[in-house]
């Protein structure tokens, strides 16, 4: 018993109850509470029919008729009262147990390392967040109706049907449990068929993500007819699911309805047939007794289907809990310090690092990039240049080796201290649905609005801003959409300079820019960044000559390093990079000659 309530706590369904009734344990004893009151009422009612009929019908009973209805009234009114008593906490509380679910998975999510999000699609969360906190409050509602009113109802009223004709409660006995048995028979394709139609939701949120996203693709390379062909698929899918769920859960229904359909002609053939020798029951008891049993089809019927309800429902309870118990793929440490700042030297020291196990991305790197200098980190494409960053960030940590700033292994400093230190511009710039303002705002949210004007000024994102209609107040659409690739760039280049970090990480930060607008960017970069610690990913290597130092990665090594003159006259990975490009400008710068002619 204690072993069997021990699993049950700490199954899913254990925790979401004993969670709930904690938090809201008021609303809770409060709904409790009316449904008894509930349930005392119906089996009253029932068992009032007896005075009532006997008032009607005999002549010495007749006298009590207006008390009888006097009670009657009061019974209903009690029964009123509490039904909206009940409807009301009960809703109460499921709301807030919404409220609070999906709070803590999204508390969760914040806390998840970056890794987590390449593993799980934004559909699956989103499915599992929304979906999930709806089933923990159905779970909970079913639960409450089910055990507590509905149960406490049937009970009531079974015992005024045992009071009133004994024998013939014992005739409708007798199918009960053939009832039982069919609804369990029931249970069983359940859980699957729910589990399958979470997927197709899935698929249909991924789908509609997907053409939010990629509309312009899917316009350009006509996949209109293959998205429509996924989503035709998915919601046909989850039609069909839906269906079978509620085929299942139907047949619950008439099967209880048929046998008390019988249970009734069987009440009614053995009443007349007299048998057990006994008194032959009054009208009023009669009425009682059949009262009472058409009473409890309805509540009979919905516990018989309890069991396929919460069958379904723990299905998405179950994916809820499982994102909540998810490992963080990412931890502070435990006794994390913070940074102490210094300079802004970064050390990478024998660093190997895969994703997710694989292949090493970064083999065995020795690097040391120098405080208040400008470091350029060049290379081919997928040599590992942004998972530097990545690394840098601690967005991952190295499978071996340490990476140190001022000194101090970044895996023991929190990561409030770590990221306070270092500001960033990414190769895929990311804007919020809000004001250009504000999200220049975000990287120092205490800023003023001239500090945020400066910065934009630097960026040389303040012409553009002021063309704008609304200025620094306009409207940037879902991730800048109403802004062009260079705009939504340079917002990104304010944010990251009004941050004054003391670490500056660009990956391909200016790559959107024509050449114009480029040079003045990196201009104003320089002498804002001179006591800031830079390292800069480009592929335009013209735009990196000038860097303190240049580090060319090749497969997740450091193949050269040195300033740009000395890599020039030797023959190695940087002269060959450059040459290559040079070749390609001077080709093009040819052709484009050869066509003016
Ligand atoms: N989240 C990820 N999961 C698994 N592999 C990844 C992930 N991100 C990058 N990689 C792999 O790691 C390698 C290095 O990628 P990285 O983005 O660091 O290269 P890069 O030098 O910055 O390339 P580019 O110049 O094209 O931006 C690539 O082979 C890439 O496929």
């Amino acid at each position: 018993m204690i072993a069997a309530w021990r699993k049950w706590r700490s199954g899913y369904m254990g925790r979401l109850v004993v969670e709930s009734f904690k938090a809201q344990g008021k609303y809770y004893a409060v709904a409790i509470l009316a449904m008894v009151a509930v349930a005392a009422a119906t089996a009253g009612a029932a068992f009032m029919m007896e005075y009532t009929v006997d008032a009607m019908t005999s002549p010495e009973s007749r006298r009590w008729a207006r008390v009888i209805a006097l009670g009657i009234i009061g019974l209903f009114l009690v029964k009123a009262i509490a039904s909206y008593t009940q409807s009301v906490f009960l809703a109460r509380a499921g709301n807030r147990i919404v409220a609070t679910q999906q709070a803590k998975v999204y508390r969760k999510l914040l806390r998840q390392g970056v890794s987590y999000f390449s593993g799980n699609e934004s559909s699956n969360i989103l499915m599992r967040t929304t979906n999930g906190a709806q089933a923990a409050r159905g779970l909970i509602d079913v639960l409450a109706t089910g055990f507590v009113r509905d149960t406490l109802t049937l009970v009531g009223l079974i015992a005024v049907m045992f009071y009133q004709q004994p024998l013939l409660s014992g005739v409708v006995f007798i199918v009960g449990p053939i009832a039982i048995y069919g609804v369990r028979y029931l249970l069983k394709g359940v859980r699957n068929i729910m589990q399958a139609e979470f997927k197709s939701m899935i698929e249909i949120i991924r789908v509609l993500q997907e053409t939010s996203a990629g509309i312009s693709v899917i316009k350009v390379f006509s996949l209109e007819d293959r998205m429509m062909a996924r989503m035709d698929d998915a919601v046909k899918k989850v039609e069909k699911r839906a269906n079978d769920i509620v085929r299942l859960q139907s047949i619950a229904g008439p099967i209880m309805e048929l046998l008390a359909g019988a249970a009734i002609a069987g009440v009614l053939v053995v009443s007349t047939l007299g048998i057990g020798g006994s008194e032959p029951p009054t009208a009023g008891q009669l009425m009682s007794f059949i009262t009472a049993l058409l009473m409890a089809y309805e509540p009979a019927k919905r516990v018989s289907r309890m069991r396929v309800q919460i069958e379904a429902l723990m299905v998405g309870v179950g994916l809820l809990f499982s994102l909540l118990d998810q490992d963080i793929t990412l931890k502070e440490s435990p006794n994390a310090r913070d940074l102490v700042k210094g300079d802004g030297d970064i050390n990478m020291n024998d660093v190997t690092f895969s994703y997710n196990g694989g292949v090493p991305v970064i083999d065995n790197i020795n690097l040391a990039f120098e405080a208040k200098k400008t470091t350029a980190l060049v290379g081919q494409s997928g040599g590992g240049k942004s998972t530097i960053f990545g690394l840098i960030m601690r967005f991952y940590d190295p499978d071996t080796g340490t990476i140190e700033i001022d000194g101090q292994n970044i895996q023991h400093a929190s990561f409030a201290s770590l990221r306070s230190r270092i500001s960033f511009v990414g190769q895929e710039t990311f804007l919020f649905a809000t004001s250009v303002i504000e999200n220049i705002r975000f990287a120092a949210p205490d800023a003023t609005k001239e500090e945020i004007v400066a910065a934009a000024k630097a960026a040389h994102a303040h012409e553009f801003i002021s063309d704008l209609p609304e200025g620094y107040d306009t409207q940037v659409g879902e991730n800048g959409a109403f802004l062009s690739g260079g705009q939504k760039q340079r917002i990104a280049i304010a944010r990251a300079l009004l941050r004054k970090a003391d670490i500056l990480l660009l990956d391909e930060a200016t790559s959107a820019l024509d050449s114009e607008s480029e040079n003045l960017v990196k201009d104003a970069l320089d002498t804002l960044t001179r006591d800031v610690t830079v390292i800069v990913i480009a592929h335009r290597l013209s735009t990196v000559l000038g860097a303190d130092k240049i580090v060319v990665v090749k497969d997740g090594a450091v193949v050269e390093q040195g300033v740009a003159t000395e890599l020039l006259e030797k023959d190695g990975a940087f002269r060959a990079l450059y040459d290559q490009q040079f070749s390609r400008t001077n080709k093009q710068k040819s052709a484009s000659e050869d066509a003016a002619e």
